[in-house]
């Protein structure tokens, strides 16, 4: 299967959804010469899954100089940027040599923003191991670190050149990652795709079992919603601010939390609850109930009540998504339709959070 973002200025690239085998022919048929490539990845992921595609890549004639980080969120991080930087320079690049990022969306965002930086821009080429990478992170072009007062707050967009998916890496995610992965389907289906929420409410069983079958289906229409988003707006000027939906407070609660305390999917799983009631206060007739049981679905371990609600607040402020000091929400009209409102009161934050506090127990009890 593949899907192609096409970008002002004719500029174009592939998300292929196949098996890894496939990937050198993809790097010849995007315009990548054999030669030095070098490949970003983390602990985990090179004990499960490099040597093949160490293997591959040599028997296709290129030279890997494979880098392997500590896994995990601290990894997003100026220190391991630095490393990247070090390892690069010192084993000689130049503009022609790829960056292979092979990983979850830790290594995408870190790998690619060394792509975008390095001789002010090498090509980068995202190959995802997670299934927040391959529905979202590894397409679209955000790349960045964190900073100690909030995520993401540092980096480009810097396009890949190719997205290549295998869905069978999914299958040695932990339990805890794939459930994880899933929030950012959910918001995809939420705000883009009422067929993908209805496929998720019906084959929730399958879907929990990473039924082979359904994967590549799955992972495809979660990747349309993105690509069709990102095709519009390719730099967030209005639009592209939807793919944020959870993210206000889900940012905030990584942050306060400490980063790696609660997984990306999970604090987005939290934040689309605090978005879902304010949409509905906003907009009655939206299937509440329904969303909150998907939204339920999505274990959270945990405490989030030991959160500081005025920590959170405070975190919030420094959303990339607020102008001239006024919070932006992302909210749902209905399933499948969202847009940005700026008209959130601070006693409605409170309640929102109540809410996520709510559901959050009563899912861990029930
Ligand atoms: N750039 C974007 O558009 C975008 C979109 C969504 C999320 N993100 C970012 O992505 C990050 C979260 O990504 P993530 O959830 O992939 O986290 P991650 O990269 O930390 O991966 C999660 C864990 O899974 C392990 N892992 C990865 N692939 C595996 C596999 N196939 N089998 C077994 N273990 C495997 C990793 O080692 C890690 O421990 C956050 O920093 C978030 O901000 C960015
Ligand atoms: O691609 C986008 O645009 C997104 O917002 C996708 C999000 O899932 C992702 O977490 C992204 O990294 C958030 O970006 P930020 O600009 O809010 O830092
Ligand atoms: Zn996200």
């Amino acid at each position: 299967m593949v899907h192609y973002v096409e970008l002002p200025g004719d500029r174009r690239y592939p998300v292929v959804i196949e098996s890894l085998a496939a990937l050198p022919a993809w790097l010849e048929r995007v315009g990548l010469r054999h030669g030095r490539l070098l490949l970003v990845t983390d602990e985990n992921i090179a004990r499960l899954h490099l040597e093949p595609l160490r293997a591959a890549l040599e028997a296709a004639g290129w030279t890997p100089r494979v880098l392997v980080l500590p896994p995990g969120e601290p990894t997003k991080a100026l220190p391991y940027l630095e490393r990247i930087y070090d390892e690069a320079l010192r084993w000689g690049i130049d503009r022609r040599t790829p960056v292979l990022a092979f990983g979850g969306g830790v290594i995408g965002d870190l790998a690619g923003f060394a792509a975008a930086t390095l001789l002010r821009g090498l090509p980068l080429v995202q190959v995802p191991t997670t299934l927040i990478a391959q529905v979202d992170s590894a397409i679209g072009g955000k790349t960045g670190i964190n900073h100690a007062r909030g995520k993401n707050l540092i980096g480009a967009f810097h396009q890949p050149v190719l997205v290549f998916a295998d869905p069978s890496l999914l299958q040695t995610l932990p339990v805890r990652e794939w459930t994880s992965g899933l929030a950012e389907v959910v918001k995809h289906a939420l705000i883009g795709d009422p067929a993908l929420f209805a496929l998720l409410e019906e084959r929730w069983a399958d879907v929990m079992q990473r039924d082979a079958a359904l994967l590549p289906e799955l992972i495809s229409q979660a990747v349309a919603v993105k690509i069709r988003v990102v095709m519009q707006d390719e730099r967030e000027a209005g639009l592209r601010a939807i793919l944020n939906f959870g993210h206000t407070f889900g940012h905030a609660i990584e942050r306060v939390a400490g980063y790696g305390h609660f997984t990306h999917g999970e604090a987005v799983a939290l934040g689309m609850l605090a978005a879902l009631w304010l949409s509905h206060r906003r907009h009655p007739d939206l299937p509440v109930d329904r969303i909150r049981t998907l939204l339920q679905r999505l274990p959270v371990p945990g405490s989030p009540d030991t959160l500081d609600f005025e920590a959170l607040r405070e975190a919030m402020q420094v959303d990339k998504k607020a102008l001239a000091g006024r919070l932006r929400f992302v909210l749902l009209r209905r399933v499948g339709e969202a847009y940005v409102a700026d008209d959130v009161t601070e006693a409605e934050l409170r309640d929102a959070w109540q809410f996520v506090l709510e559901s959050h127990r009563a899912t861990v009890t029930s």
